[in-house]
């Protein structure tokens, strides 16, 4: 591949208001504001603005005319939120006042409220008398019928590379889909900026859309254009592992591979500008080593990606065991280890911070390691049943083996961008695992078919576990960011009745996870900071 560093720095230069993270276009696509993002702090920007009462809906940094008015205030989100604090358990916090602060960590949580003798303001006000935060705040009242807040969606396998691939290749199996559409359409996308920069910027807007706040993310072999995608991620607000993809053995397609060096030099450049890229005070994009998959690496490449992430500390994300022909193909190439699992841990890419993709044929002994590695799995069923690769055992992992378990979207063997649309795919899935038993063996089925809570838990804190921000994101609790996204039910597919406001919270969570889509999702707030808001 050509080097593209002077193409990049031309392009980028060129479009300078696009890149930089701390412009503030915001764009209005078919209704949907992407606001830039900005500083969260004050200090950075002279003559900042804040609010100084109570302003529901629209707080003051989205306001377009002031400039570098970026400091978020203290803000209160007073509402019904519902989260998985642990797996299985759906929690509903009623007539509940959040506060978070102007870092985005949630400082309180005020549960219920009575909504006709407390006054939340009031709460805050009382409480929070000697803080002086209770001067400048702003006041979301998210209280509508049929309104709800859910942490924002961690999604743990995306190649947003092969967004132009989504609904292409159905049954095409994984060896075939690869070098017949996946490596072609990679390798051109990584020649083109242009299209790099559409490509990226569509996958990015459109996932925080669908509630995403946070993705681990494939790019392709190109350093350059990898950059330019943490760029853009911090210029819509959305937190994001960045992967550039390692690979130097490629029979199939050999266009698409670099050498060891060029890989080892890509990344070491990857890490030097993401550090840089960085707001000083806050980390909302992170490289992660990311070897493709057993085939397409030697074993020094995947010896030397191991090291560098023991020496960086750095996450890593690969595919395991997704096809049945890919591991007979993995037992060929590497005949000295037993099994697929075997061949990464010989390098060190088994660690606590490692998310393998898939798992859909693991034999017992690589759960058995994977579980004492640490490591997680994210689940794609949209991907294993669109290119079909299989059905993945995942209530065992997570129930009998306990593993910790996310969810992908795997565009594009997946044809879904909306983790929503994976939750829902992952409780299908696993209930045509238990059509698979006879009849008479009742308590069998049971055992694989997954609920909307776990669904959800995969979605939201089993994501942020897997990319190791289980203590900072996936569920709402003091001390953790303010990651979340506001779903309306009565929009979009869904028609809500007015009597329907009885129904059980756990009905119209279901109503959501089997109806609803990214139109039911209209706001959306990464790190405190408003990213998304529809009309
Ligand atoms: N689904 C999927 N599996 C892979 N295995 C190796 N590369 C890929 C990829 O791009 N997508
Ligand atoms: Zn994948």
């Amino acid at each position: 591949m050509n080097n593209q560093s002077d193409d990049v720095a031309a392009f980028i230069e060129s479009h300078s208001q696009e890149y930089l993270p701390r412009t503030p276009p915001s764009d209005n696509e078919n209704g949907c504001k992407y606001l830039a993002r900005t500083s969260n702090h004050q200090h950075q920007c002279a003559g900042t603005k804040s609010v100084n009462m109570t302003s529901v809906g629209v707080p003051s940094y989205m306001d377009k005319d002031v400039k570098c008015t970026t400091a978020i205030p203290y803000t209160l989100y007073y509402g019904t939120f519902i989260h998985t604090p642990e797996l299985g358990k759906l929690e509903v916090l009623n007539n509940t006042l959040i506060g978070v602060n102007s870092e985005g960590y949630i400082d309180f949580i005020q549960s219920d409220f009575n909504e006709d003798d407390d006054d939340p303001i009031y709460f805050f006000r009382n409480t929070y008398k000697n803080s002086g935060s209770w001067k400048h705040f702003q006041f979301y009242d998210l209280r509508d019928t049929f309104q709800f807040v859910v942490p924002g969606f961690v999604d743990t396998h995306i190649h947003a590379s092969q967004y132009p691939n989504v609904g292409v290749g159905l049954n095409i199996q994984l060896l075939d889909w690869l070098t017949k559409i996946t490596f072609p359409s990679e390798n051109a996308l990584g020649e083109n900026m242009s299209m790099t920069h559409q490509v990226y910027s569509k996958i990015i807007k459109k996932t925080l859309s669908c509630g995403t706040t946070c993705a681990s993310y494939f790019t392709t072999i190109d350093q350059p254009s990898t950059t330019l995608f943490a760029n853009l991620l911090l210029q819509y607000g959305q937190r994001g592992f960045v992967g550039k993809v390692c690979m130097d053995h490629n029979p199939v397609y050999p266009d698409y591979e670099e050498d060891i060096d060029s890989c080892m030099d890509g990344m070491k450049t990857l890490i030097d500008d993401l550090e840089r890229l960085n707001p000083s005070d806050e980390i909302l994009v992170k490289p992660i080593v990311t070897p493709r998959f057993a085939l397409s690496c030697t074993d020094k490449l995947l010896s030397d990606l191991g090291k560098l992430s023991k020496e960086r500390n750095l996450n890593i994300q690969t595919h395991i065991s997704e096809n049945v022909k890919e591991v007979e193909q993995v037992k060929q190439q590497f005949p000295n280890d037993k099994n697929y699992a075997l061949v990464y841990d010989r390098h060190q890419l088994l660690t606590e911070k490692t998310i393998l993709a898939h798992g859909v044929y693991l034999e017992q002994e690589e759960i058995d390691l994977i579980k004492q590695r640490k490591c997680s799995l994210s689940h794609c069923p949209a991907s294993n049943t669109f290119i079909s690769s299989g059905e993945a055992p995942i209530k065992k992992y997570l129930y009998e083996d306990d593993i910790n378990v996310s969810l992908g979207t795997d565009v594009s063997g997946g044809f879904e961008q909306s983790i929503l649309g994976v939750l829902k795919q992952s409780i299908l899935v696993s209930h045509h695992l238990s059509m698979k038993f006879e009849p008479k063996d009742d308590d069998k089925k049971e055992n694989v078919k997954l609920s909307v809570a776990d669904g959800l838990y995969m979605a939201t804190l089993g994501g942020a576990k897997a990319v190791g921000y289980g203590q900072m994101l996936g569920s709402f609790a003091v001390g953790k960011k303010f990651d979340a996204q506001l779903i309306d039910l009565d929009r979009g597919n869904i028609d809500m009745f007015s009597w329907q406001h009885t129904l059980p919270w756990k009905d119209l969570i279901a109503k959501w996870v089997f109806s609803g889509d990214d139109r039911n999702c209209i706001k959306v707030w990464c790190n405190g900071r408003l990213v998304i808001l529809k009309n």
